[in-house]
């Protein structure tokens, strides 16, 4: 190629540059290359599927534009490197680095932990974080329950985990985000076992232990073989990234995490919060976090914590025999007993610690007095026009159109100012708000109501009873 495409193509590079910031730029552009022009079109190569696909969705337009401008192109073309891609063998060539001490796949078998160890022996003092967090056996696909709320984050899992050793990302990175306890960790350690069963050489780590293991290798001065540990695996999982701090550790992920993907090598993060707000961290690396596929686990409902439930009894049951729940002891702890798998957890534990120390069944009185303590208060309950409406019209058998209505004989009117008063002081809506709701009345008329009922509560013994009780209606509906 002659010189004058080059120098078009370093032109390119810094307008680019200048124009997104350094910080986009490194995210996503040192890796692009200018392999050919021809008949005015320019193609450039990227090393991986995703970067290719995300610089099309994001960025065509622009470098098409800047080409036209530096040489007159019609068109900009991206392909991927192929011979960057994961060169053929490279599956095979990640185990027997490990035998020289690189990270073994985290499995969950025995052999693969001890081959583990063993390459840990070996590992001349290069900290052993490359060998992953240990899994725990029970967080599998296979336990995990389904439900309407983590269907969508279980099925990229599932593709992810279950994609043939050598094959490309699926979505890269694989993002999950969810309150505390709705599964994260359980998916996540689902995906390193299952990974690695399909010959994936797979690395499962906390936040907290890349920082360990990054610092450590500072400290040690075996920080570059500590990066190409990483570097050298097929799937990288990193759990709780919301605990990742300090600018250098950042900088290390970031680096690792642009060198996996941009090889093609899988990642998958989960945090307690969408990529946006993860404040810590610096814009670039939000902005690649986000690049991928971001899933949220969304808070459990009744049905699925009754599965998880039933579940979890069944596996405890296996280690206590007799141990057993009735059915409205589990709907109980579905109901009152928290929102998220962990606080399940902690309900059944304590009715096994009950079960086993007094030998007595499991009922529904003997519960509520075991976990008394971990039931929660339900949230206040949001309070509707419509109900109100239906519960006063009922209450004082006129139809909820005699109350909307114009009509204004005494029989509507008290009904009428009494659903307006109580629509005031149960709901957050507005006067104006109410007067709509009410047949489309002026916020007078609801202010005039509302000031009316007010007194008559505070000067008539008998309205005040009576309003109590519609509110406590409408509160129990
Ligand atoms: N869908 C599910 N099926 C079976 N068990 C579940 C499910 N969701 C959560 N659990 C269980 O609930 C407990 C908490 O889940 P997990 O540790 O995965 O939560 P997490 O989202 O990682 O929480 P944290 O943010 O606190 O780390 C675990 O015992 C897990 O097995």
């Amino acid at each position: 190629m002659d010189a004058a495409p080059r120098e078009a193509w370093e032109r390119v590079r810094r307008r680019l540059r200048a124009e997104i910031g350094e910080e986009v730029y490194s995210s996503w552009f040192p890796r692009l290359e200018l392999d050919m022009i021809a008949a005015g079109t320019v193609r450039l190569s990227v090393p991986t599927r995703f970067l290719k696909t995300w610089l099309q969705q994001h960025y065509i337009d622009r470098l098409t534009a800047l080409w036209r401008e530096e040489m007159g192109v019609e068109r900009v073309e991206l392909i991927v490197r192929s011979a960057v891609l994961r060169p053929a063998g490279a599956a095979a060539s990640v185990r027997p680095m490990n035998a020289a001490g690189f990270p073994a796949p985290s499995m969950s078998a025995a052999p693969a932990r001890q081959a583990a160890e063993a390459a840990r022996a070996g590992a001349s003092g290069t900290p052993e974080v490359g060998s992953g967090s240990p899994l725990d056996p029970r967080l599998s696909f296979s336990t995990f329950r389904l439900g309407a709320s983590n269907r969508l984050a279980h099925a990229a899992a599932l593709k992810v985990a279950e994609a043939a050793a050598g094959s490309g990302p699926v979505f890269n990175p694989l993002y999950l985000h969810a309150a505390v306890g709705l599964g994260k960790t359980h998916l996540l350690q689902a995906i390193a076992a299952a990974g690695s069963e399909h010959g994936r050489s797979v690395v499962y780590l906390t936040a907290e232990r890349f920082m360990y293991g990054f610092v450590a290798a500072l400290k040690s001065q075996s920080s570059l073989a500590f990066k190409e540990q990483l570097r050298g695996i097929d799937t990288l999982v990193i759990d709780d990234l919301q605990f990742l701090q300090g600018k250098s550790v950042q900088q290390e992920f970031c680096h690792t995490l642009n060198a996996l993907m941009d090889s093609g090598r899988q990642v998958v993060i989960a945090a307690d919060r969408p990529p946006a707000e993860l404040d810590a961290l610096e814009e670039r690396v939000r902005s690649r976090l986000a690049g991928g596929l971001v899933v949220e686990i969304s808070p459990l409902d009744d049905g699925l914590k009754l599965e998880i439930l039933a579940a979890r009894v069944g596996a405890l049951a296996q280690q206590h025999p007799g141990f057993a729940v009735p059915p409205d002891v589990l709907s109980y702890i579905a109901r009152h007993c928290g929102q998220n798998g962990r606080d399940l957890d902690g309900a059944l534990n304590r009715l096994l610690a009950h079960n086993q120390l007094t030998s007595r069944a499991i009922t529904l009185e003997m519960a509520e007095m075991a976990v008394r303590d971990l039931v929660r208060p339900s949230e206040p309950k949001r309070v509707r026009v419509e109900d109100i409406l239906r519960i006063v019209a009922k209450h004082y058998n006129v139809t909820r159109a005699d109350i909307l209505s114009q009509r204004r004989t005494a029989n509507v009117v008290k009904p009428r100012q009494i659903a307006m008063y109580l629509a005031k002081m149960l709901t957050l809506r507005s006067l104006p708000e109410i007067g709509r709701r009410f047949g489309g009345r002026d916020h007078t008329t609801v202010l005039h109501a509302v000031r009316k009922i007010e007194g008559l509560v505070g000067s008539d013994r008998a309205m005040a009873d009576e309003i109590e009780a519609l509110k406590r209606l409408v509160n129990d509906d």
